[in-house]
Formats: structure tokens, C-alpha cells, sequence
């Protein structure tokens, strides 16, 4: 049997233009996928999976998602979940995260489910904060979906600053409960994910209030249906807050309690505790509770890399068989992908892509030593951590962001249909820049950390600096960037250290003038969150370095270098000010960069369809499905575009009738009565 999507395979009906560029390829994309997913398993895992996927037909799109109301789109996602929930044992390994979300990608799509919160938020806090005991009486149910639930923290009026949450969550002595309470029409938690209508259980962040003392933020497991009926129980008020941006298959809620009593154990209770007598025992981390927070922003990089990577497939192959106008060669119109500045377009995007997923890799791996060490008491490494995955969640977000929306451009009015798919893959990672963190209050949190960091460096105690901001106290040497990416790591590190030191000596000044500690902050905010991107950005740059460092395979290395040139080129030039403005890069080297980025453009152009297609999503996965819907989208693999366009615009709804009743109504009589 073939598989579906084998990427090197030629195949006879595909698109003769998409059959070209794949013949160009340098690399093999299997072993490229290697590359992208860690191994040969992991890569090989994927795509059995896939292939499993495709041929099971209930999990296949009943019809395209865009043209279902919201109600539909919730129905029509859960019916996926649980028909998925059926077939999961013996599609992946259980325990495995990475196989459960790639299946979950595969079957749902962006839109979201309702599910899709309780595996990423509502096991993982119980897992983290949870007790022995608590894992015994909640866990297993979970991981077996007798009970579903969601992670309940944001409330109508306060989502960043959760020290000043307003649901409290007050001891009682007496009867050793907590008595949940939501004080104001503010205090109503508000855009859980699942919470509106699906779950029947939370985790509920709220302020802990002890004989009149707040304790600040806390965790507590909370019923909040009733697990035959599913009414609420008495005491809560919970719905779905209407439909968002994108994520229109999953019901986000708001929930309210009434003085609604839960046992004393269901404060989850691992690193603190309150005692039947009202004593509190402290965590050994101040922010042990906003661990889980650090967890889900560990894996935004390669999540957000993964999207934007699905985006350029879509946009790569379809610019590779769209024909519009001509170079040299009159007698046919070229491919747009030939145009530089489509190239230009699309390409550091690529980049950007291959650069998070190696990042969220290292990242991810940082998270689980953190974990491990957390559960044997030690949380020296939380604050290098938060300050880290902060900077990370809010730079691949945005940029993500950035790739998307040229992705969509770059497939000019057909990347606007929503046949492109490419508008939902945005709605959902331009979230990203808002959920976990919104960017700049993350951003600033990293600032916190340079400042502190510049600090130590002034203080001449640059030994005390971690590995990851070393560099703020290494000496000013000049560099040749022709000698290669050690010169633009310097380059780099250089403007990064600059800009830190500024933002720091300029909030000092402030301080010094008289102004107060936060009005300081405040006035220098902006200065701080580019230090922060900066900063960040040059450890993406390091990452990406190391990866490539790291391989064997020639011909994958050749071309990951060239991708690698144009990332660190590109990322360069977009920040070159900084090191022009201190004389620390010349105008012949700003040239320079410019000529590599150039190059780097023509050396990847016959590589381009194959980086996008080691990706290896299916064309279901690009809601291009095999089996029920042979007509969808500009990402499909064999390149088929035209005709499948024009199956998708008869399939809408609008055309199921000739005559609709906003002409009967409303056109006809408006024209009949111009004639009069
Ligand atoms: C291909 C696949 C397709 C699949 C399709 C489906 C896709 C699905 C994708 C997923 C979709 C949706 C998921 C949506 C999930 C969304 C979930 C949420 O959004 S949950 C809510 C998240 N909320 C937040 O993140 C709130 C942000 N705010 C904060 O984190 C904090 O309030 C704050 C950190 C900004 C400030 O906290 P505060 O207590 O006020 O702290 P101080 O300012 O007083 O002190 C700062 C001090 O504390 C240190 N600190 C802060 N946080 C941490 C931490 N986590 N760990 C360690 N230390 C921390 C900080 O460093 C400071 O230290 P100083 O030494 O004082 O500088
Ligand atoms: C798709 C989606 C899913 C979500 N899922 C969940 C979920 O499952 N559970 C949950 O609990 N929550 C969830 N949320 C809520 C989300 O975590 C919050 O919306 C997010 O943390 C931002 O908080 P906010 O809405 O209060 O924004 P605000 O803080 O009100 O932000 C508004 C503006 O104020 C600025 N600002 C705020 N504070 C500062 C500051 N200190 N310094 C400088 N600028 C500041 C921000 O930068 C922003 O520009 C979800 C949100 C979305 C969009």
C-alpha cells in the first residue's frame, strides 16, 4: 500500500508543475522530516499515523468546516473527538504527547474542541500541583474521559494580573471547606476554553483567603456539573461567552460561584497546603502556582512553527503551480514563485518555521528537567525558565503571525477564500499572542530579568550571570561576517547587550530624577520589550546554529545552512539600525547582508516546495481531505487547484438554491419599484 503522502514519491496525476520542483530537490524530505520531528521514529510514527487517519472514514470531515454555523462546528468537532476517543488505543501510544496532538491536529483542524483543553490544561495543572492522593482520586478519570474538564483563571476583569483575581476561594473553619465566590460581575471567570457547555469539571484559579488573610492565587479542582445530567450544580452560573476570532468548534465560557462549597482536599496540594486548623503551609517557590503556565508556554515555539509552517505549505505549492506573467521567457507566464519578491515573501518565513520548531524542541526539554527537578523540591531553575519561555511565547507569536498573514497575501484573492484555510490556521495562532501571557506583559517579564541581569554585569559580578545572558557582559570587539555565524552571533549579541544596557541605564536615570521605581518602568516600557525581543531573538538564531551544527547527513545540512544563512541574514537586516547607529556594523557590511540574503533566496528557490512538504502534513490535515472532499484547498499536495476551487464554490450552501430569498424579499421588490 502507498502512502498517502510520501514526499519524495512522483506520482503521475499531480500537478506537472508541482512534479518539477520536487524533482529539483537536493535532500531527501523524509530525512529532512527526521531532522523536524527528532528522529526516525518520530518522523516514521507521524506518518503512519496519518495513514491510519485516512483510511478510517468517520474521522474525516463531513462536510467543508467553514460552511457550518458555529452550533454545527461544535457538533461536528465533538462527534470527531469522541469518534477519534474510539480508535486512539490503537492509533498511538497513549502516553505519548507528541502522537496525541499530531492525531488531534489530523482530526480536528484549528478549529478547536472540545476536548482539546482538558489534555493541554486541565491534566497537566493536576499532574504538576496535584498531591499522590489527588492523582488517585481525579487523574485516572481523566485520562480516561469519565469525567472532562478545563483550566478557569482569566475572569471578565482581570486576566493578566492574576494578583488581583477576584473569585475567592475563603477557608472555612468550621466546616474545614472552601467557600467559592464570585463577588462582581467582573470576577466571572471568562474564556476557559471547553468550560462553556463541555466541561463538568475545572481547575478554578482563585484567591485563597484565610482568617481574613489573602493568600493570594490557588488551585483548586472543582465540579461544576452534574456528572448524569450535566446541569450545573446549584450554586454556579456557566455558559459559552459567543462566537471569537477563530476557535469557533470549542465552547470558551464564563462561570460564576454563589458561595459554592468544595472539601478542603480539592486544593490541589502538592508544593502547599492549607491544614484542617487554618494553617498554611507554603510552596517552596512564591510562584510555584503559575507553573503550569511555564509548562504550556515551553511548547508554543514548536506549536507556533507548526502552524506557520502549515500556512507556507499551503502557499509554497500554490505558488508554485499559479502562472501569472512572464520573465525572459514570452511564451509562457512563469510560476510566481520565480518572483523575488515572492521568494522574499515566503522563504524567511520558512525559515522562521524550521528556526521555532528547533527551538520549542530545546525548549521543551528545558521544561522537563525543570519538571523533574521541581519534584524533587528544587525550583532554582523557574525563574531563568519563566523568564525565557516569556520572551519566546511573545516573539514566535508575533511573528508567526507575521508569516501567516504574508502566506495569505502571497496567494494573492484566492489566499482571502477561506478554501485556503489559511484565515482559520491565523485566527488560531494569532491567538497565541494574547492567551498563556498576553505578548507585552510577557515581554516585560523578561525585562525584569535582563535589568537584573545588567545589574549584576554593572556590578562587575558578571560570574554570576546564567549561560543565557553571559554575553551582556562580554567585551565590544568588532567582526568580520564573512567569517560566518559565529561573526552574526556576535553581530547579534552586541546589539542585543546595547539595547538591554540602554533600557537599564535609562530606567536608572529615571529613578534618579525622582520618578518612582514603577512610573519608571512604565516610561521605559518600550525600550525594555525591544531588549526583551532582542534578546530573544538571538536565542532563537543560537538554537537554529546548534541544530545544524548537530547533523550528519550531508545534503540535509547543505540545505538546512542555506536556510540557516537566509534566517540569520534576514533576522540581521530587520535589526540593523541598532548596530548602525553605534557605528558597530558598517554600510559595507550592512551590503553585504544584503547580497547574502539575495543569494540565499536563489540557492533555497529549487529547494522551496520540498522544505514546505518535509513538513509532512496530509492534506487532511490542510483540510484537504481524501476521502470525502476531493475538491478543497490551494495546499493540496497534488496541486489541482482550479478545478477544486470551482467544486468548493458549487458546494456552497448559497448555491443549493437559484433564487435566494434576499432577492425574493428584498432585491426583486426594490427593483420592481425603481421601474414604477
Ligand atoms: C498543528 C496542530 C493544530 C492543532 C489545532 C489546535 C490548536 C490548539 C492550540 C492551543 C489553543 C488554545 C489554547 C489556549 C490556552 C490558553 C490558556 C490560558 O490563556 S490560561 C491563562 C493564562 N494567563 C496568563 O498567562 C496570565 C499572565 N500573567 C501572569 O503570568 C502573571 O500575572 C505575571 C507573571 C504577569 C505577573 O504575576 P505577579 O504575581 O503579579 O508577579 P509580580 O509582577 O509580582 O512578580 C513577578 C516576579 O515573579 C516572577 N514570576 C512570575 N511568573 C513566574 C513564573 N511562572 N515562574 C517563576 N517566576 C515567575 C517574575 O520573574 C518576577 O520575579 P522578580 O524576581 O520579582 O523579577
Ligand atoms: C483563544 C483564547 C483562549 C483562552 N483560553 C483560556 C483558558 O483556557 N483559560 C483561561 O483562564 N484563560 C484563557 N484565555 C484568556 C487569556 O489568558 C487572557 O485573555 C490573556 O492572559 C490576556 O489577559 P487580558 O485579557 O486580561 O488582557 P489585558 O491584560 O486586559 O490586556 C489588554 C492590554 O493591556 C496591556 N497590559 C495589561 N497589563 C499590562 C502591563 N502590566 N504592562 C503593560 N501593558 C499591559 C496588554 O499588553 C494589552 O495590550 C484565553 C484567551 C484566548 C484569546
Amino acid at each position: 500500500m502507498t502512502m498517502v503522502f510520501l514526499n519524495k514519491e512522483i506520482r503521475d496525476g499531480d500537478n506537472p508543475d508541482l512534479t518539477e520542483e520536487r524533482k529539483t530537490a537536493t535532500f531527501d524530505t523524509n530525512k529532512m522530516a527526521e531532522v523536524i520531528y527528532g528522529s526516525e521514529k518520530l518522523a516514521r510514527r507521524r506518518r503512519e499515523i496519518s495513514q491510519a487517519v485516512s483510511l478510517i472514514p468517520e474521522l474525516a470531515d463531513s462536510k467543508p468546516l467553514p460552511f457550518l454555523s458555529r452550533n454545527e462546528k461544535i457538533l461536528e468537532s465533538t462527534r470527531k473527538v469522541t469518534a477519534l476517543n474510539e480508535h486512539l488505543p490503537r492509533l498511538i501510544n497513549m502516553n505519548d504527547e507528541d502522537e496525541a496532538w499530531h492525531i488531534h491536529s489530523e482530526v480536528i483542524g484549528f478549529e478547536g474542541n472540545p476536548l482539546a483543553l482538558h489534555h493541554s490544561l486541565f491534566i497537566p495543572p493536576l499532574v504538576i500541583q496535584g498531591s499522590d492522593e489527588q492523582h488517585e482520586k481525579w487523574l485516572g478519570r481523566a485520562k480516561r474521559r469519565e469525567i472532562i474538564g478545563c483550566y478557569a483563571q482569566t475572569e471578565l476583569g482581570h486576566g493578566s494580573n492574576i494578583r488581583k483575581l477576584e473569585t475567592t476561594a475563603t477557608y472555612s473553619l468550621s466546616t474545614q471547606e472552601f467557600i467559592l465566590h464570585t463577588p462582581t460581575i467582573n470576577a466571572l471567570k471568562w474564556w476557559p476554553g471547553a468550560l462553556g457547555k463541555s466541561s463538568n469539571h475545572a481547575v478554578v484559579v482563585a484567591s485563597l483567603i484565610i482568617k481574613e488573610q489573602n493568600y493570594g492565587p490557588h488551585l483548586f479542582m472543582v465540579q461544576i456539573r452534574d456528572e448524569q445530567s450535566h446541569e450545573p450544580l446549584p450554586g454556579i452560573a456557566v455558559g459559552d461567552i459567543g462566537p471569537k476570532m477563530a476557535f469557533n468548534g470549542a465552547d470558551n465560557g464564563f462561570l460564576g460561584f454563589n458561595n459554592f462549597r468544595i472539601p478542603r482536599g480539592n486544593l490541589l496540594n502538592r508544593h502547599c497546603n492549607v491544614e484542617v486548623d487554618g494553617t498554611y503551609v507554603r510552596p517552596p517557590h512564591d510562584k510555584m502556582n503559575y507553573a503550569g503556565m511555564i509548562r504550556v508556554r515551553s511548547r508554543m515555539a514548536a506549536e507556533q512553527g507548526t502552524f506557520m509552517a502549515q500556512a507556507l505549505t499551503i502557499a509554497v505549492r500554490y505558488s508554485a503551480v499559479r502562472r501569472q506573467g512572464f520573465l525572459e521567457n514570452k511564451s509562457q507566464e512563469v510560476k510566481v514563485l520565480d518572483y523575488q519578491t515572492q521568494q522574499h515573501r515566503l522563504f524567511p518565513a520558512i525559515a522562521r518555521s524550521y528556526a521555532f520548531i528547533f527551538c520549542g524542541f530545546e525548549t521543551i526539554q528545558k521544561y522537563e528537567t525543570l519538571q523533574n527537578e521541581m519534584n524533587s523540591g528544587n525550583v532554582s531553575l523557574m525563574a531563568d525558565l519563566h523568564a525565557l519561555t516569556s520572551g519566546i511565547k511573545s516573539v514566535v507569536t508575533y511573528q508567526t503571525g507575521e508569516g501567516i498573514e504574508q502566506a495569505r497575501m502571497a496567494c494573492g484573492g484566492h489566499g482571502y477564500s477561506m478554501a485556503s484555510y489559511i484565515s482559520e490556521i491565523y485566527g488560531c495562532a494569532i491567538g497565541g499572542c494574547t492567551y498563556e501571557g498576553e505578548n507585552m506583559v510577557m515581554l516585560l517579564q523578561l525585562a525584569r530579568y535582563l535589568v537584573k541581569s545588567v545589574e549584576l554585569a554593572m556590578r562587575g559580578k558578571p560570574g554570576d550571570l546564567g549561560p543565557m545572558v553571559a554575553y551582556l557582559a562580554y567585551p565590544d570587539i568588532k567582526v568580520d561576517l564573512v567569517t560566518g555565524p559565529e561573526a552574526y552571533v556576535k553581530m547579534f549579541q552586541h546589539i542585543s547587550k546595547r539595547q538591554s544596557i540602554k533600557a537599564t541605564e535609562k530606567f536608572h536615570r529615571k529613578m534618579e530624577s525622582g520618578v518612582s521605581r514603577d512610573e519608571a518602568w512604565n516610561q521605559c516600557a518600550v525600550e525594555l520589550t525591544r531588549a526583551s525581543r532582542l534578546h530573544t531573538r538571538l536565542y532563537i538564531i543560537e538554537t537554529f546554529i546548534r541544530r545544524v551544527d548537530s547533523i550528519e547527513d550531508l545534503s540535509i545540512k547543505m540545505v538546512l545552512t542555506d536556510l540557516m544563512n537566509l534566517h540569520l541574514n534576514y533576522e540581521l537586516l530587520d535589526v540593523a539600525s541598532y548596530a548602525l547607529e553605534d557605528g558597530f556594523m558598517s554600510s559595507t557590511q550592512m551590503g553585504f547582508i544584503k547580497n547574502q540574503l539575495y543569494s540565499s533566496l536563489e540557492k533555497i528557490r529549487p529547494n522551496a516546495v520540498s522544505l514546505v512538504d518535509s513538513f509532512q502534513f496530509s492534506d487532511l490535515q490542510l483540510r484537504s481531505n481524501l476521502l470525502n472532499f476531493l475538491f478543497q484547498v490551494l495546499g493540496r499536495r497534488d496541486g489541482h487547484v482550479y478545478q477544486n476551487l470551482f467544486e468548493w464554490a458549487k458546494s456552497s450552501p448559497l448555491n443549493q438554491t437559484e433564487v435566494l430569498p434576499s432577492v425574493t424579499q428584498y432585491l426583486k421588490p426594490m427593483m420592481e419599484k425603481a421601474k414604477l
